[in-house]
């Protein structure tokens, strides 16, 4: 594969499993039942961790390259957050990175850019918080936007299962694309990589559909009310994250809805980006609900589209006219 970006790509993705890999301490080294309970602290810890880390690599390889991430450390700088501050900085370098809490903390700060720019990052340090609590599907996302358009995209999934066709194989799995250079999918914990295709279904009824565990994330009416129109009889596989877009380019999934719940909600770039090129990249198609290309220039919501249609490709005019119909 030949490679525009191949520095990008390799910073961003050492970046990306460092990460993946303090999600996993952070997930594994908590007690499940005091999650519950707790006040978010540490998923809280998750998320500010793997931001510190991938701000930090892209920070040191290209310092002037801003990056539009979705956390940042105000609220850490609290008196009553030393200790807490403390507990992330303890992530970071239990994963290798040497690090105090008010490193940290200005790593973590390196994601303020909101605004629109030539060349910039976008990134989410834990998509799917409500899946990473429940032990389900979440994603560290990670893309690169040049002039509007996403170059790189990556998926870092630690609880993805790497071969769908291998049930009870490795778990964990980057999916990593490139503009017109193709998609890889690496195994978190070794060498293993593996080429992905989206599926070649086009018959509509036989369209696997995923969608948003979260009903307040995608209206599971109106996707009910598309599949009816489709024909499709299977029930739509619900999972949390941009492991969604991940399932898509695989081939697993034929199909994934987010469907508008109330008009004016802004969908975040950082939700997206690295899913969108990771669909595209294995032969799929990303549109809105109303069949526009998703609108990178806007800063950082996407606020000239609704709602996201990732599909295989094939089947995707003919889900535009469901969803139409469907009034979404
Ligand atoms: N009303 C909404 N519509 C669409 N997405 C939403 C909505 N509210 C929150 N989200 C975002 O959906 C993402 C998770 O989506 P999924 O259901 O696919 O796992 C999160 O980033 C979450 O943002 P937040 O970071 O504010 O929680
Ligand atoms: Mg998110």
């Amino acid at each position: 594969m030949s490679s525009r970006y191949q520095r990008e790509r390799e910073v961003a993705l050492e970046a990306v499993r460092t990460a993946c890999l303090a999600c996993r301490n952070v997930r594994s080294a908590v007690d499940p039942a005091k999650l519950d309970k707790s006040d978010r602290s540490p998923v809280t810890i998750a998320d500010f961790a793997s931001q510190a880390i991938v701000c930090r690599a892209i920070r040191r390889s290209f310092p002037d390259d801003p990056i539009i991430a979705e956390e940042d450390a105000a609220a850490l700088q609290k008196a009553e957050m030393a200790e807490f501050r403390g507990r992330i900085a303890a992530e970071v370098t239990a994963v290798g990175i040497e690090a105090d809490a008010a490193q940290v903390c200005e790593w973590i700060d390196e994601g303020h850019a909101t605004e629109f720019s030539p060349r910039f990052w976008t990134l989410d340090p834990i998509d799917g918080t409500k899946g990473f609590l429940r032990g389900g599907q979440y994603a560290v996302a990670l893309a690169l936007i040049v002039e509007g358009e996403i170059v790189l995209g990556l998926l870092g999934c630690p609880n993805l299962v790497f071969d769908p066709d291998r049930a009870d194989g490795p778990v964990g799995a980057i999916s990593v694309a490139e503009r017109g250079a193709g998609i890889s999918v690496m195994a978190i914990d070794s060498d293993e990589t593996a080429d992905v295709r989206v599926s070649s279904t086009s018959e509509t009824s036989q369209l696997r559909l995923c969608e948003s565990v979260e009903s307040g994330h995608s209206s599971h009416g109106h996707s009910a009310q598309i599949a009816e129109e489709l024909g499709i009889s299977s029930d739509p596989v619900r999972l949390d994250s941009q492991a969604k877009y991940a399932t898509v380019a695989r081939g697993e999934a034929d199909l994934y809805l987010r469907l508008p719940t109330r008009p004016g909600y802004v969908e975040r770039i950082w939700d997206h980006a690295g899913g969108v090129l990771v669909v595209e990249e294995a032969g799929g198609t990303v549109t809105d609900v109303d069949g526009k290309p998703l609108d990178f220039t806007k800063g950082a919501g996407l606020s000239a589209n609704r709602g996201v249609v990732a599909s295989n490709g094939t089947a995707h005019e003919a889900v535009l006219a469901a969803v139409r119909k469907a009034g979404v």
